[in-house]
C-alpha cells in the first residue's frame, strides 16, 4: 500500500526521526519519505543517518508529497499552516501529530474538505514499539483512516478514539515514555544507594522494566495478578510495594497523566 505513496514531514525533529527510523526499518525506502526542516544541523542530520530527501521549503514538500505529515510544535502550527495552505489540493492527506491541535482547527486553513488524520504516537517508534492513538477530521475517509493506521502499525501499535480523547491519550502515551524514563533511571538510584555499580545498576532496571511490559502484554494478565505472583508472603517486594503506597506513586502517575492532558488542552487553545 504505502509503496505508492510519498510521505513528507514539515518538521524534522525528535518525533519525526523516530518515525521516519521506523517507516524505514518497515514498509517504505529512503525515496518515499522526504522532511522539510529549517535547521541545517538537523537538515544534515537526517540526510546522513537516512538518505532520505529534505525538500528546498514546506512549499515544495507539500507539493511533492501525497501524505504529509505535520510534526512541527504547535506553537508554530498557525504560521506553517498558513504558508502551506494554497499549495493543498485534496488528493493529499495531512495526518497531524501536533499535542493539542484539533483536526478542526487544522481543517479551517484549507479550501473545500481537507483530508486531515489526527495521530498521537510515541517516540519508542524508533525501535517499532510506539504507541499510537489515532482518530480522523471531518473530510478524512474511513480509507484514510486505514491508510494511517497501518502506516503507524508498522511503527508500534494503535489505538483508535474519539478526538474528545486524543488530550488523554497525549497525557498517558504520547508523554508516557518520559515518565517511563524517570522510572527506570530512580530504579537504577536505588539499586546505586544499595551498592550496585551503575552500569549493571542500569542494566538491571532496564530489563526490569522490559520483562515486566512484556508479561502484562504476553500473558494478558491483569497487573494485579502478576504483582501478586512477585509479593511472597512476608517477603521484598510486597515490602517496597508498601512504600510505593505509602508515598502515593499510583496518584502521582494519575495526576501526571492529567497535568500532562491538560497542557495538552492549553496547547490546542493557542
Ligand atoms: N517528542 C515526542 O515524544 C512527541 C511529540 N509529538 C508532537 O510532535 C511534534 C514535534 O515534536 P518534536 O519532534 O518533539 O519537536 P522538535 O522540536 O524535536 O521538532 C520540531 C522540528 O520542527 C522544525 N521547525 C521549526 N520551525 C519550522 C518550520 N517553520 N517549518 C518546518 N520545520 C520547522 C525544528 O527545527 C525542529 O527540528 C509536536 O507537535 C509534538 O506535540 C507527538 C507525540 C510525541
Ligand atoms: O511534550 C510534548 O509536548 C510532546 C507531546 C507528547 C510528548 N511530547
Amino acid at each position: 500500500m504505502t509503496n505508492a505513496h510519498k510521505i513528507g514531514f514539515i518538521g524534522g525533529g525528535n518525533m519525526a526521526e523516530a518515525l521516519i527510523k521506523g517507516l524505514l526499518s518497515g514498509v517504505l525506502p529512503a525515496d518515499h519519505i522526504m522532511a522539510s526542516e529549517p535547521s541545517e544541523l538537523r537538515r544534515e542530520h537526517l540526510i546522513e543517518s537516512f538518505g532520505i530527501k529534505l525538500a528546498d521549503n514546506n512549499m515544495a514538500l507539500m507539493q511533492e508529497c501525497d501524505i504529509v505529515v505535520l510534526s512541527i510544535k504547535p506553537q508554530i502550527v498557525v504560521e506553517v499552516l498558513e504558508e502551506v495552505a494554497g499549495t493543498y489540493s485534496n488528493d493529499k492527506l495531512i495526518i497531524s501529530i501536533l499535542a493539542g491541535v484539533t483536526t478542526a482547527s487544522i481543517e479551517k486553513f484549507f479550501q473545500g474538505a481537507p483530508r486531515v488524520v489526527r495521530v498521537m504516537p510515541n517516540t519508542p517508534a524508533l525501535v517499532g514499539e510506539a504507541a499510537s492513538a489515532m482518530c480522523r477530521g471531518h473530510y478524512a475517509s474511513q480509507e484514510d483512516l486505514m491508510l494511517v493506521k497501518e502506516l503507524f502499525e508498522s511503527v508500534g501499535k494503535v489505538q483508535l478514539i474519539d478526538e474528545r480523547q486524543m488530550d488523554a491519550a497525549t497525557g498517558l502515551s504520547g508523554s508516557g515514555p518520559a515518565y517511563i524514563y524517570t522510572v527506570i533511571e530512580a530504579l537504577a538510584d536505588g539499586g546505586v544507594r544499595e551498592g550496585l555499580r551503575r552500569d549493571i545498576a542500569h542494566a538491571l532496571a532496564v530489563q526490569t522494566v522490559v520483562g515486566a511490559a512484556l508479561m502484562v502484554r504476553e500473558t494478558g494478565e491483569h497487573p494485579a495478578i502478576l504483582r501478586d505472583q512477585v509479593c511472597s508472603p512476608g517477603g521484598t517486594a510486597i515490602a517496597g510495594i508498601s512504600t510505593l503506597e505509602k508515598h502515593g506513586l499510583r496518584t502521582t502517575l494519575m495526576e501526571a497523566v492529567s497535568a500532562s492532558a491538560a497542557r495538552s488542552r492549553e496547547l490546542g487553545d493557542n
